[in-house]
């Protein structure tokens, strides 16, 4: 299924929770918004999911052929932020209950629900209230309400939050799995490493609006990050001359063995500052740190 998203708005009373947000996910495809709390993730998917409406621009669901405006409730499966099960109620009985509202017959509901819970090692607590689960327990449930079904469209609100990092593996494993049975997934996480790994596509918000969006490559080369450069001399330099060279650099840092880290502007070109390094004395080490996701996203968010 493919979801598109096209110029959506949605005001509450005094804020824009999204503002001209669009994006498209496809089947096979896992797509990850990312961004401080407050920006807007939460208010988008619950657009997506129909529980609320845009204020403006639109949003439509095409599988194959046929397009819609709106979804049915077995062609989607939705964790919320606010985890919605009965507490006072069994795990079995929360996920029978969930089955049936989405329409499945007792015994595919049934074989589902058995299956699922042995995958995530809770077929000895199905007969145990809610409220007796931990709360990373209590997630997977969850987890398994939003899958049982088989949805087309799985749209995941902090799947990973309360989950030790074993759970959080497994998870992750569980994601890839849908997204080789062709199913649409979209997630909203703060694990930028996970993340990092799993998403084909990013969307970075912040204060409602899309900041950077596409793979990590895209997303890095539309934030252009603030490079860090490490160079080696072979001898020692005159650091007054280097820093002739600081009107191009944010700072230069000092190290041991005429090693320097320099911090410089994302478009700086860096052919032409290694010429102007060689100027000054033998270079013997010019490396690049790499930035990750978690790097991208602080310097985005705090600029
Ligand atoms: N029902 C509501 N009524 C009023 N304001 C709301 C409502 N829901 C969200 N907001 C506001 O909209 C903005 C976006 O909130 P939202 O929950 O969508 O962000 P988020 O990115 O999901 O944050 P978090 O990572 O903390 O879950 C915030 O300023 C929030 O206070």
């Amino acid at each position: 299924m493919q979801v598109d998203v096209i110029g959506v708005c949605k005001d509450y009373a005094t804020v824009r929770a999204v503002d001209e947000v669009s994006l498209s996910a496809r089947g096979g495809e896992i797509l990850a918004l990312l961004g401080p709390n407050g920006a807007g993730k939460s208010s988008l998917v619950r657009m997506m999911v129909g529980l609320t409406q845009p204020d403006s621009g639109s949003i439509s669901y095409q599988t194959g052929d046929v397009a819609s405006a709106t979804l049915a409730t077995t062609q989607f499966g939705y964790l919320p932020e606010d985890r919605g099960l009965y507490l006072d109620r069994t795990v079995q009985d929360n996920l029978r209950y969930i089955a049936k509202l989405r329409g499945m017959a007792r015994d595919d509901a049934q074989k589902s629900i058995a299956n699922w819970l042995q995958r995530f090692d809770l077929s000895e607590r199905a007969s145990e209230p809610m409220r007796q689960l931990s709360k990373g327990n209590q997630q997977k449930v969850q987890l398994i309400a939003t899958l049982l079904h088989s949805p087309q469209l799985v749209i995941l609100d902090e799947p990973f939050s309360g989950l030790d990092p074993v759970n959080q593996e497994f998870v992750l494993s569980v994601l890839e799995e849908l997204r080789s049975a062709g199913k649409t997934v979209i997630l909203s996480a703060h694990q930028m490493a996970l993340v990092e790994r799993m998403a084909d596509q990013l969307v970075l918000m912040n204060r409602g609006r899309v900041i950077a969006q596409g793979s990590l490559a895209e997303v890095r080369a539309t934030l252009q990050p603030q490079q860090s450069i490490r160079v080696q001399f072979a001898d020692t330099i005159d650091e007054a001359q280097l820093a002739e060279l600081e009107g191009d650099m944010n700072t230069v840092v000092a190290h041991p063995n005429n090693t320097f880290e320099l911090t410089c502007g994302g478009q700086i070109d860096l052919a032409q500052l290694l010429t102007r390094l060689q100027s000054l004395a033998p270079v013997v080490q010019f490396s690049r740190q790499h930035y990750g996701l978690h790097e991208l996203y602080l310097q985005a968010v705090q600029a």
